[in-house]
């Protein structure tokens, strides 16, 4: 007994030393593996806590069987969860939008992390700012199709990828893209991110131009030319079967309360988080 328990006592009972340090390294080994596995899948704590919050909330008396119910609804809706694509003319209203919805429901709702070629500033991480990436490796990329959408400014590339949506998904959001209508085609057509295309109107061209006026951040150049762009774009959006849903950004807290109930519908699950929220 005594001998066992000294031999015990270096917590490696019956091993030589050399085996003894040989299971302390693999045992190190292991646990940094676990650690670098855990950083690379942000998902997984998601999931997790996610879980723990709603055991605390509803106190099921089977724990076993709430799990098996709750992980069977939320991998379904993982597979499920299409982005959402809000689109419309430039002044219509989508950043606003989108803004709240984020500001009321930022536990549901995802913006994906989008590619740039410019150097990163002070304090902007890769994969948390931006995706920093150099002119080439961004070129083949767009070429292979990996991009639903890409702008040039300023001599950089900027653009989002269709991976960086569905990192958002695998982290358990929905993805809120606000892309233009080229971004849309592209998407609808190209891709298979399947997502729902939420058309945000103006009341009427009048109004639109109104709000691009007192926004108050463009140059006349430059407002006259997304005026004139507006028009094709409408035209686009309106035909039908180009988008899931219209939506009029008339009075702006009417607009949203529509634009949350065309959510509810797709997402019937979210029912729950939104409530827990309000
Ligand atoms: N329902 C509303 N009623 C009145 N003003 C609104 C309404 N919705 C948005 N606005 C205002 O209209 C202006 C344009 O809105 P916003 O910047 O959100 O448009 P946007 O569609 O995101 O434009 P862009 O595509 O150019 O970024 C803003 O000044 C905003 O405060």
């Amino acid at each position: 007994m005594n001998s066992a328990r000294s031999k015990g006592s270096s917590g490696s009972a019956g091993l030589s030393f050399q085996q003894a340090s040989e299971l302390n390294s693999r045992k190190d080994l292991l646990k940094e593996e676990h650690v670098k596995y855990v950083e690379e899948h942000p998902e997984l704590k998601h999931i997790m806590s996610d879980f723990l919050s709603q055991v605390l909330l509803i106190k099921p008396s089977n724990i076993c069987a709430f799990a098996r119910d709750y992980f069977a609804s939320h991998m379904a809706q993982e597979d499920g969860a299409r982005p959402v694509i809000l689109c419309g003319p430039s002044g219509v209203g989508k950043g606003t939008l989108v803004k709240r919805l984020f500001q009321d429901h930022s536990d549901v709702f995802g913006l994906s992390v989008s590619h740039t070629t410019r150097a990163p500033r002070d304090g902007e991480e890769d994969g948390v700012h931006y995706h920093f990436t150099d002119h080439e490796t961004m070129q083949e990329r767009i070429g292979r199709g990996e991009f639903i959408e890409f702008a040039h400014v300023h001599g950089n590339i900027y653009g989002t990828s269709e991976q960086a949506v569905r990192d958002v998904s695998a982290k358990g959001k929905i993805c809120i893209l606000e892309i233009d209508i080229q971004g849309v085609r592209k998407v609808r057509e190209a891709s298979s991110l399947n997502p729902i295309c939420i058309y945000i109107a103006p009341p009427s061209f009048e109004i639109l131009e109104q709000r691009l006026r007192d926004r108050g951040t463009e140059a006349e150049e430059d407002l006259l030319r997304r005026l004139n762009n507006a028009r094709e774009e409408m035209a686009w959006l309106e035909e039908p079967g180009n988008v899931d849903v219209k939506v009029i950004n008339d009075d702006l807290d009417h607009a949203y309360g529509t634009l949350l109930d065309s959510l509810r519908e797709w997402y019937p699950s979210l029912e729950k988080s939104m409530s827990l929220n309000n």
